[in-house]
């Protein structure tokens, strides 16, 4: 499968280039950049810590997009709004793992999703998937007298919250409580809160140094607590997930799919 890498030069851009290279199936043509960057022109392989692939760095999507299979796309909100609608014209494959997504960006992604095969997720890890499963069951167990909280901490350059790993995991317990997230969600706490609202789903963001990823769920009960955790260690595992969903979505017809229809979860 020919992939494309946008947001070449970031974090996880140098680790999908990375994932791509090393991939059996998978050949990269294209790394992509804001027009600007400063990596523009050098070699995605190098950029990458490889040994050069041949693929320079550019600032053209449209020519990239128009000679592959699938693009894998961790960058920022706008910019993933705009690959999709660039996906849905190519026909191509849209992994998307930008999080910080509008209710408005949604819309745009379900939008291009008629045309394009869009897989998104907050976390393309196959263990936070694993653990949005048992939070939803866990949830649904257990009563209205356990109360939910989500802690996540990330390094200090992550600029949304909650992650998107940590309301992918909100979505889950909503679920398995057969509630909506949107009406029970307090993503802050200041001052004179008051008691806590019974049935509320909390969230609190921690932030600093190099932390990849860490999550914990925490169901507090009057006389029990029970707390289960991620922590993720290699960025590695987000990139590597990515292309496993690019590889699965390949054949499928056009729609917008999640890494639970990926891993059959
Ligand atoms: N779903 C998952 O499993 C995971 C998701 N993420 C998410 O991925 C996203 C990126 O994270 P991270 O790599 O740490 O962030 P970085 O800031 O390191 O990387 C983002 C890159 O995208 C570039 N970019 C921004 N706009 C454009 C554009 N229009 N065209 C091309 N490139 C663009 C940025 O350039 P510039 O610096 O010039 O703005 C930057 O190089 C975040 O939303 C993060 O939460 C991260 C890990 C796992
Ligand atoms: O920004 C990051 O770094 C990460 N973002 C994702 C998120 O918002 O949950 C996934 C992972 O935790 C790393």
């Amino acid at each position: 499968m020919r992939l494309v890498v946008v947001g070449a030069g970031g974090r996880m851009g140098r680790m999908l280039i990375r994932a791509v290279a090393q991939a059996e199936g998978c050949t990269l043509t294209g790394a992509i950049e804001r027009e600007g960057a400063e990596v523009l022109g050098q070699d995605a392989g190098v950029l990458a810590g490889l040994p050069a692939l041949g693929v320079p760095v550019t600032d053209d999507p449209l020519a990239a997009f128009a000679a592959t299979d699938g693009v894998l796309d961790f960058t920022a909100p706008a910019a993933t709004v705009f690959y999709a609608e660039l996906a849905a014209q190519a026909r191509i494959v849209h992994v998307v793992g930008t999080t910080g997504l509008s209710e408005d960006d949604l819309a745009k992604l379900r939008a291009a999703a008629y045309h394009a095969r869009i897989v998104r997720s907050g976390n393309m890890s196959l263990g936070v998937n694993l653990v949005a499963a048992l939070v939803r069951r866990v949830a649904a167990s257990l009563g209205p007298d356990f109360d939910i909280e989500i802690l996540e901490m990330h390094h200090r350059h992550k600029v949304d919250a909650p992650s998107g790993t940590a309301l992918l995991l909100g979505e889950a317990a909503a679920e398995g409580r057969g509630v909506d997230l949107a009406e029970t969600r307090v993503s802050t706490r200041d001052g004179h809160t008051g008691a806590r609202r019974p049935g509320d789903i909390g969230f609190a963001t921690l932030r600093g140094g190099s932390v990849i990823g860490d999550h914990s769920v925490v169901f507090a009960g009057p006389a029990e607590r029970i707390t289960i955790s991620h922590h993720a260690e290699d960025r590695a595992l987000f990139a590597s997930g990515a292309v496993r969903a690019a590889l699965w979505a390949n054949p499928k017809p056009p729609g917008l799919y999640s890494m639970t229809d990926v891993l059959g979860l």
